[in-house]
């Protein structure tokens, strides 16, 4: 009887754990099994789908799937889609046709936990339209993509390149300098101040923003598919130390809103977070306003981050290449001695008249490719595509350097070579092959103050100095970092004034 009763208990207990295990794996079949109609892509692991095949290195593991699945493909984190776009007619067509469905952010993010679905980069839907509407509107007032603005560019020019005279000659590497100069201009629009070059909060933001730009975890990408990661031991993503740098730069942020707050004149409205205090006054009784405390402060930890960092990176590309590039370096300062002279300020009327600076320029936008997955976007109700559904809460990745890197519009891709953004009369052509500034509805915000910023530093440097390596011996790697962006690694030069 015990003995019955005993194998009785095993076996109700078998039973028990063979049914546990049965729910459980029909409960994951159902959450992570591969949806019908996807575009296709690899089975990959049980639960965990492509994340360890994908880990190592995302991009050659991408190159490699392309080939295999055609231009867009899925892959599976766990029970999330995540489908990678690539080449520019696949990428036209999904996002220019189906704009209003695949221009939200995804829901489930690192980028979502950091802005809370607030600010302009991280928002989706009706409070995005809202912001970004806001943010162009009031940078406009303020010279965006104006004529204005090209003055203040100039001068902040006029400051970084006293900085490089002060190098004497001796290497450096110009990293923070291009920094602070290129940050300085956005401060002015958003903060209506500018910071010394030896302003030492200044340079701990900086590089906390550049560090969180250029940490190349190989894992970095899971705690964008898997925000919970941060509650794991240890920090295997990075994931933890950019949190506490966001919330560094966060407190800079706040002490630049307060003193705004302090001294705030509705008849004078000096920048954009006045701008912004005073629509919030005009909306003081709207329950639903988007014009909240916690939205100033997200979208201006947009505006200063995308603002600061991206266009400096090309400006560290844009001399790399020049510097191991000598012979392309001559012929665009002799074209600038020709169109400009010595003498002359840069101006953006210059721009048509120097055809192989701007091929020289496109070509370090090209190769440097400081974007290569943009930012990744959401999709917002299922999209028929061909013969496929993108479906509702994907997430959408948009594969740019697919375009800039593809061997039939730009062979030998990996070389630096201007010429082939010209024609056989010498004009500048093909800009529009590749999509630096993503495109669609959630386009670069910033483009056009950025192609200023790009077009005056580099026509400047190069008018006032000869651009050296650090010396003779050295070559430095044009290998880049791999990190939120694709980053040069650090190199030092050596400036000799012209002048
Ligand atoms: C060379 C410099 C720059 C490059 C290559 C660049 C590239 C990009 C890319 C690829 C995106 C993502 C677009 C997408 O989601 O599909 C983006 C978004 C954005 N950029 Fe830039 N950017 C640059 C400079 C700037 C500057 C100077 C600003 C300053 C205002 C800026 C502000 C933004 C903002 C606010 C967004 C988010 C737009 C949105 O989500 O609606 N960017 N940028």
């Amino acid at each position: 009887m015990y003995l019955n009763i005993q194998t009785m208990d095993i076996s109700f207990n078998s039973l028990t754990t063979v049914a546990l295990i049965f729910c459980a794996t029909l409960l994951c079949f159902v959450k992570y099994r591969r949806r019908r109609g996807l575009p296709p892509g690899p089975t990959g692991l049980p639960f965990l789908g492509s994340i360890v095949s994908t880990g190592i290195q995302p991009l050659r593991h991408v190159e490699k799937l392309r080939q295999q699945y055609g231009d867009v493909f899925t892959l599976m984190f766990g029970n999330r889609n995540v489908i990678i776009v690539n080449g520019n007619e696949a990428m036209r067509e999904l996002i220019i046709k189906h704009a209003d469905a695949v221009s939200d952010r995804p829901s489930v993010s690192q980028l979502q936990l950091v802005s809370n679905g607030l600010g302009i980069v991280g928002s989706s839907g009706s409070l995005w339209k809202e912001q970004r509407s806001f943010a162009l509107k009031t940078l406009r007032s303020f010279g965006f993509g104006k004529r204005s603005l090209e003055n203040q560019i100039l001068e902040e020019i006029d400051i970084f390149m006293e900085e490089f005279r002060k190098m004497d000659g001796k290497p450096f590497n110009p990293r923070e300098m291009l920094s602070v100069a290129i940050s300085n201009i956005i401060c002015s629009i958003v903060f209506g101040r500018r910071f010394e070059h030896d302003d030492e909060r200044l340079h701990i933001v900086l590089s906390l923003v550049n560090e969180n730009f250029t940490s190349n975890n190989s894992f970095r990408f899971i705690s964008n598919i898997f925000p919970w990661v941060r509650y794991l031991p240890g920090d295997f993503t990075g994931m933890k130390s950019r949190l506490q740098n966001i919330s560094k730069i966060k407190n800079f942020l706040r002490e630049q809103i307060q003193c705004h707050k302090d001294s705030f004149d509705e008849n004078n409205i000096r920048d954009y977070i006045d701008a912004f205090l005073s629509e919030q006054i005009r909306e003081k009784d709207k329950t639903d306003s988007t014009f909240t405390d916690e939205q100033l402060l997200q979208s201006l930890r947009d505006l200063f981050v995308a603002g600061s960092e991206t266009t400096a990176t090309t400006l560290r590309w844009a001399i790399l290449f020049l510097v191991t590039n000598q012979n392309i370096q001559k012929k665009m300062r002799d074209e600038i001695d020709n169109v400009i002279g010595q003498n002359v300020t840069p101006s953006m009327e210059h721009k048509a008249k120097l055809p192989y600076c701007e091929a020289v320029i496109n070509e370090v936008q090209r190769l440097g490719n400081i974007a290569p997955f943009a930012v990744p976007h959401g999709v917002r109700y299922d999209v028929m595509w061909k013969d496929y559904v993108i479906p509702k809460d994907a997430t959408l990745l948009l594969n740019l350097e697919s375009i800039g890197m593809d061997p039939k519009t730009f062979p030998n891709p990996e070389k630096f070579d201007p010429d082939r953004f010209l024609d056989q009369n010498g004009s500048c052509i093909g800009q529009s092959r590749f999509i630096p500034f993503s495109l669609g509805r959630r386009v670069c915000l910033g483009e056009s103050l950025a192609r200023m910023e790009i077009f005056l530093f580099v026509i400047s440097l190069v008018q006032n100095f000869e651009l050296r390596k650090e010396d003779d011996q050295s070559q430095p790697s044009c290998q880049p970092v791999r990190g939120a962006t694709r980053s040069p690694q650090p190199f030092k030069i050596r400036t000799i004034p012209r002048n």
